[in-house]
């Protein structure tokens, strides 16, 4: 970890964009990338897979706590790779039941106060774009740049629909509305880090945006500041 490397924070609701733009920007400036909503989702995972319950919040801490987890990055034009325990899960914990247990261990003070290192940990030079929902409140609060990537629900619930129709799943958009529904009312309304835009952070509403115009908005407040 280096202190003094630069953080650019992009928290936000699912299905803001925040992943596929957090990616696309640390790539374009060879920064180090944290997608801090894939630790919750292996430690739900992991917790199902060892039949631990999701409200058991002291095993759960000593699983977050012994995550063996690597993070494989990117090549140019893919996802970055995720080892947990030595399997590749990069795709199974991006459905829909995961985001939900991902969101209920989420919402255990002790759990995200066991993962607060080892997120700081991905900071290092030359500088580290990080996504999730508390990463400009919590986690890098001194952050230079801190985004807050929003959309409504329905857009939001659309963009999902179409990412699972495209690798093969059986998802019905009524529901997926429904689950970013109740994602976003746990994520927000939990006591500890709930999803709030920093005081600092530039909000951006990317209902009616593409994907390369909220890049060019994010691209334009890097260069007024002096990160790169
Ligand atoms: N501005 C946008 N316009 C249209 N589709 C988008 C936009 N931003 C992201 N997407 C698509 O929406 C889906 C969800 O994006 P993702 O980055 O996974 O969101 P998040 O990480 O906030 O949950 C992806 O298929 C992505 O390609
Ligand atoms: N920094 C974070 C990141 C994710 N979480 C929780 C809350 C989210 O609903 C789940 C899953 O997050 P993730 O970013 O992977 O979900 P989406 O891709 O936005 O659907 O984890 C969190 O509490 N804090």
């Amino acid at each position: 970890m280096n202190s003094m490397a630069p953080v650019i924070t992009i928290d936000g609701p699912s299905g803001s964009g925040k992943g596929t733009v957090a990616g696309l920007i640390a790539r374009e400036l060879g920064w180090k990338l944290l997608d801090s909503g894939a630790l919750y989702r292996l430690l739900a995972f992991n917790a199902s897979n060892h039949g631990v319950d999701l409200t058991n919040e002291e095993l759960l801490t000593k699983l977050a706590a012994h995550l063996d987890v690597q993070f494989i990055a990117a090549e140019p034009g893919k996802l970055q790779q995720i080892i947990l325990e030595g399997e590749d899960v990069s795709n199974v914990i991006r459905t829909e039941t995961v985001g939900a247990g991902a969101s209920m261990v989420a919402s255990l003070p002790a759990v995200r106060d066991a993962l607060l290192v080892r997120q700081r940990e991905f900071r290092e030079v030359p500088g580290l774009i990080a996504d999730g929902r508390d990463m400009g409140t919590v986690v890098f609060p001194d952050a230079p740049l801190k985004v807050f990537l929003t959309a409504s629900a329905e857009e939001r619930a659309r963009r999902r629909y179409l990412q699972l129709k495209g690798k093969g799943e059986d998802v019905s958009l009524s529901s997926l509305l429904d689950e970013i529904r109740a994602r976003d009312e746990r994520d927000t309304q939990r006591a500890v880090a709930p999803l709030k835009p920093a005081a600092d952070a530039i909000q951006l509403d990317s209902t009616e945006l593409s994907i390369e115009q909220v890049l060019q908005r994010i691209r334009s407040e890097i260069a007024q500041r002096d990160l790169i």
